[in-house]
C-alpha cells in the first residue's frame, strides 16, 4: 500500500510543487484547496502516476474539514504525512491603515485553518505512528519583524509555537512535527498579498533570485521522508540573495 500525504493549498506555489514531488516518490495524494478547476488539472496530471483524491475545501470551515477527512475513501487512509501549507498574507501596509477584515482573514486561514486540519487529521497520523509527520509552513516573518508584517508575521509565530507544543504532546506516538520557515519565494503569494497587483509582484522578484516552489517542495519532502527517528523542529531557509536589514530609527 502507498504512503498517503495530505497537502493543503495544493492549487498553487509550494503545495502544487510538493504534490508533484511526493507523486514522483509514489505517494498517494490527497490534495486540498478552494479552486476546483486547479485541483482537477492537477489530478489529471498526477493521477497518471499515483492515486489522487482532491477535496475542494476552505480550511477555515472546521465542519467541512472534519467531514472531508471522515469521507476519505479507504484507499487514502491512514494519512502518513500532513502538509499544512494553505495560507496567505494580506495588506502589506502599516497596521494603522489595514482593514480589520484582512487581519481576520489571515488569522482565520493561517491559524484557525491550520488548527482545524491538524485536529481532524491527528487520529490518522497517530494510527500510523512511527514515521508519520506534520509539516507546517511557517515563515521567516514568524521570527523576524518587518514593516507591514503585522498579523501575518504573528500568525506564523503561532505556527512555530504550535509546532513545538504539538511535539511535546505527540512525544511517544512516533508522529514528527516540523515548522518550515521560508523567506522570499516566487509564487502567487505576493499577487494575493497585494490584492492582485501583478506589477508589484513582478517588481518584488525581479533583479534577484528568490526561492522557487520546487526548492521548498524538496525540503518538505526531505523532512517527511527522513528516517523515523529524526525530527527537524524548525527549518528556516532564505534565498542566498536575501538577508536581514538594520534596525529602523525615528529621528528628529
Ligand atoms: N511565497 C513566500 O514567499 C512564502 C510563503 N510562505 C507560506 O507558504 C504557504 C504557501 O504559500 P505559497 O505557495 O507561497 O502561496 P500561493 O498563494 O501560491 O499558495 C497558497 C495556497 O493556499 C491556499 N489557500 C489560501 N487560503 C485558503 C483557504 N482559506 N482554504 C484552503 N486553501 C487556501 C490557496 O488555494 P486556493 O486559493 O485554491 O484555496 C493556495 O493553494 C503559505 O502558508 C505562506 O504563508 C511562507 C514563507 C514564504
Ligand atoms: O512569508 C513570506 C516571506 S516574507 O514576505 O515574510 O519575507
Amino acid at each position: 500500500m502507498n504512503d498517503v500525504v495530505l497537502i493543503t493549498g495544493a492549487t498553487s506555489g509550494f503545495g502544487r510543487a510538493a504534490a508533484r514531488r511526493f507523486a514522483k516518490e509514489g505517494w498517494s495524494l490527497i490534495l486540498a484547496g478552494r479552486r476546483q478547476e486547479r485541483l482537477q488539472e492537477l489530478k489529471e496530471e498526477l493521477s497518471q502516476v499515483v492515486p489522487v483524491h482532491t477535496v475542494a475545501l476552505d480550511v477555515r470551515d472546521a465542519e467541512a474539514v472534519k467531514q472531508a477527512i471522515a469521507d476519505l475513501p479507504g484507499e487514502f487512509r491512514p494519512i502518513k504525512s500532513l502538509i499544512n501549507n494553505a495560507g496567505l498574507a494580506l495588506a502589506p501596509k502599516p497596521s494603522q491603515e489595514v482593514d480589520l477584515a484582512d487581519w481576520h482573514t489571515m488569522i482565520d486561514t493561517n491559524v484557525t485553518g491550520l488548527v482545524n486540519v491538524t485536529h481532524a487529521v491527528l487520529p490518522s497520523l497517530i494510527e500510523v505512528g512511527k514515521g508519520a509527520s506534520i509539516v507546517n509552513l511557517g515563515s521567516v516573518a514568524g521570527q523576524w519583524p518587518y514593516p507591514g508584517g503585522h498579523v501575518y508575521g504573528a500568525t506564523k509565530a503561532f505556527v512555530q509555537q504550535f509546532t513545538y507544543n504539538l511535539r511535546c504532546d505527540l512525544l511517544g506516538t512516533g508522529v514528527r512535527v516540523t515548522d518550515i520557515a521560508p523567506g522570499m519565494a516566487e509564487t502567487e503569494f505576493t499577487l494575493v498579498r497585494t490584492g492582485g497587483d501583478q506589477a508589484a509582484s513582478d517588481k518584488l522578484y525581479s533583479g534577484t533570485t528568490p526561492l522557487e516552489p520546487e526548492d521548498i517542495a524538496e525540503l518538505i519532502y526531505y523532512t517527511a521522508s527522513l528516517p523515523a527517528h529524526i525530527n527537524i523542529n524548525r527549518l528556516e531557509v532564505m534565498p542566498t540573495r536575501q538577508a536581514w536589514s538594520a534596525f529602523a530609527i525615528d529621528r528628529d
